[in-house]
């Protein structure tokens, strides 16, 4: 299949064509390609997730490998990094091969599947990283996402052990002792609620002995979803000592505060929680200046009746793949602070290069993988259900007017997403002919 995307204004303001053939970029095109009109449109590398939610195996009724990648390229993704916590947990090869293997066969997006620290998340001994890296999968993420790896011996084990073959271990910052029954950020808020609160200290705390360990055995970490002004302070002290670390943030970390938990709308109800005004222009701050290195969905779907619940009985999470980049746009591009070309790099190559994918260091270069988002950033709408694509509902932003709007998504040089809408999976999987 040929593309020719004609007249995009790539992220750094230049106006140009990409040819596209047999799924990479290419000096040229043919008279058979068909052509995308991108007069108008911002033409942003395909985007890259490095924390996704896919549910599968275990708990299909909240999303499928399937229906999370639809999610994912109706947003601009080509890539996502599925999260650890299926059932079962995603700790031996062969759930990690199964998890890789339905990614391919839907041909979305590139699944690439990260394996547990610990056996079944339990935070008592390592899962078998070296097997899963081995496999067919080649695994170089491990997280227990959704637990803390809070025993300091395994957390410093399972970092030596990614050293040996350059991968990372994604920490999920949260100090469980100091965070039993939380329900929402701990403050003011929290007292005149009269909820159990979810102290900044326990990511704080967690992150600060993380860095130390990451330095003392020359390993690379990654903070998963950095919530607090001071996790920012932490990070951006490792950083200037030289340490390894990287860390995300999420689009509703950089635009909601904590205060839309007054209506027990459990839709806002997500971990680590909404924060304060201070901690959301901190965290903006810090992505701009690179302390924060990536932006990252933690899009975790629920179905309706782990959500439709009193607050302190509904799941903790957010549906987030459709309306990350409108919510980038509105909270760090509208107000000044990074360009397109920053979101390019937050959002692409960046995550990419911290997930060792390869073919997202070049973007739009002549014998590159075509992976292209086209975005209209001048179009608003007012977000809705019509706008999402996986099986579950839980966005914080349905009626929420949002800017930008992602009008094709080509993945592998093969269009999922064409004049804003998702393509059906028999024009897109892989047994396609
Ligand atoms: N981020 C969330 O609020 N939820 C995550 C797991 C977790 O981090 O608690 C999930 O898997 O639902």
């Amino acid at each position: 299949m040929s593309l020719l995307v004609r007249g995009a204004t790539l992220p750094d303001g230049s106006r140009r064509d990409l040819s596209i053939a047999d799924g990479r970029f290419v000096e040229s095109s043919d008279a058979s390609a068909t052509v995308i009109d991108a007069d108008g449109l911002l033409a942003l590398p395909g985007l890259v997730d490095l924390h996704t939610h896919l549910r599968e195996p275990g708990f299909e009724q909240s999303e499928t490998v399937l229906t999370g990648s639809r999610a994912a390229a109706a947003g601009g993704y080509t890539a996502v990094f599925a999260m650890a916590n299926t059932s079962p947990v995603q700790d031996t090869a062969g759930v990690v091969e199964q998890v890789q293997s339905l990614g391919e066969r839907h041909g979305y997006v590139t699944v690439r599947p990260i394996g547990a620290v610990t056996v079944g998340l339990a935070g008592e001994r390592l899962a078998e990283i070296g097997a899963m890296a081995q496999s067919r999968a080649r695994v170089r993420v491990f997280s227990d996402d959704g637990h803390c790896v809070h025993d300091p011996l395994l957390m410093r084990r399972a970092l030596e052990y990614v050293t040996t073959f350059g991968g990372v271990v994604a920490q999920h910052a949260q100090e469980p002792r100091l965070t039993i029954g939380a329900q929402l950020n701990e403050g003011a808020l929290s007292s005149e609620l009269g909820l159990a609160g979810w102290p900044a200290v326990a990511e704080e705390s967690i992150i600060a002995r993380d860095v130390l360990l990451a330095q003392h055995v020359g390993a690379r970490l990654h903070v998963c979803h950095v919530s607090t002004a001071g996790s920012v302070e932490v990070i951006r002290w490792a950083k200037a000592r030289g340490i390894r670390v990287t860390a995300e943030v999420t689009p509703h970390h950089l635009l909601l505060t904590e205060e839309l938990a007054r209506g027990y709308d459990s839709r806002f109800k997500v971990n680590p929680p909404l924060r304060r005004d201070e901690d959301v222009v901190a965290l903006r701050e810090a992505l701009a200046d690179g302390t924060i290195d990536i932006v990252a969905t933690d899009h975790a779907p629920h179905p309706v009746e782990a959500k439709e619940c009193a607050w302190d009985e509904a799941a903790n999470g957010m549906v987030g793949l459709e309306s990350a980049l409108s919510v980038v746009q509105a909270a760090v591009v509208d107000t000044g602070l990074l360009e397109w070309s920053d979101v390019a790099r937050v959002m692409s190559s960046t995550p990419a290069a911290i997930g060792l994918l390869a073919g997202y260091d070049s973007p739009f270069s002549v014998g590159s993988p075509a992976h292209v988002t086209l975005v209209d950033p001048t179009a608003h709408r007012s977000f809705s259900t019509a706008d999402l694509h996986g099986k579950s509902v839980n966005s914080p932003y349905l009626g929420r007017d949002l800017p930008g709007r992602v009008i094709a998504t080509v993945h592998e040089g093969r269009p999922t997403v064409l004049d804003g809408v998702l393509l059906a999976p028999e024009q897109v999987g892989a047994d396609r002919v």
